[in-house]
């Protein structure tokens, strides 16, 4: 598979701050990525460095072979990066059309966001901050899409939510993968990232410290326990 986005000897954080330290990432097209580690040791640095959220310090980040280190976030979305963010940052006093409209480049067309989550389409009036968490975070991740990003980011976007929505976003993240789009899933519920994911990287204090197949690590969570300190879970 040929590389879709890298990360290549990259030292970036925020201001002065060194968060990630000379790391090394390449990502092939149509992969399926899981990113895990502790709290704190630049997942979401990681994503938002990609995306052009960061200060880089040094080294280059290319998406399908082309230096997008100097781009603003906006030309990288333009160029085939999308990001949901951890913060899911919906616009609270617009409505749920509205916020898809927001996230509208000309990829998408809404009805594609609404087929995909039915629920936002029978929401569609409703304001943002009428919506329940897991609303919430269809919509971010429908207003990314309407982006049409080839490689979807996607910072913990399981974070609070109920078994029943986890479970149905992890089918929605089975069918944009299928489809073809690569996916990169930060994710603190390493049980389901792991089944999600062909590959899995770990990481350690802004360092990736193992880098393998997912099916490797299911197989032996004693690779979780060393640099993660959690076992799985179900
Ligand atoms: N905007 C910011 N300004 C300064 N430091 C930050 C900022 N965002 C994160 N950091 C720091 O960067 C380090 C890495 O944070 P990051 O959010 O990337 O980790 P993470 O692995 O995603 O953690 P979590 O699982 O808690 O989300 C932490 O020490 C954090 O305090």
């Amino acid at each position: 598979m040929s590389e879709i986005l890298a990360l290549d000897h990259v030292t970036a954080g925020y201001g002065a701050t060194h968060v990630l330290e000379d790391l090394t990432l390449s990502i092939s097209s149509g992969e399926r990525l899981a990113i895990i580690g502790r709290n704190g040791v630049g997942k979401t640095t990681t994503l938002a460095t990609a995306m052009g959220l960061t200060k880089l310090h040094a080294g280059q980040i290319r998406m399908a072979g082309e230096d997008i280190s100097k781009l603003a976030p906006h030309k990288r979305q333009a160029k085939g990066l999308g990001l949901v963010p951890q913060t899911r940052d919906i616009f609270r006093s617009l409505s749920v059309e509205e916020n898809l409209l927001a996230g509208d480049t000309g990829g998408w067309d809404i009805g594609q966001a609404y087929e995909l989550f039915p629920r936002l389409k029978e929401r569609r009036r409703n304001g943002g901050a009428q919506l329940s968490g897991g609303e919430q975070q269809m919509l971010a991740i429908a207003r990314t899409l309407m982006g049409a990003p080839d490689v979807l980011l996607l910072d913990e976007p399981l974070e609070g939510l109920a078994p029943v929505i986890c479970d149905m976003l992890m089918d929605v993240f089975e069918r944009l993968a299928s489809e073809g789009r690569t996916i990169v899933l930060v994710e603190q519920h390493a049980d389901l990232a792991l089944r999600f994911a062909e590959r899995v990287v770990i990481l350690d204090t802004g360092r990736i410290v193992h880098d393998g197949a997912a099916a490797e690590v299911l197989a032996d969570p004693a690779i979780l326990d060393r640099h993660v300190g959690v076992g799985l879970t179900g």
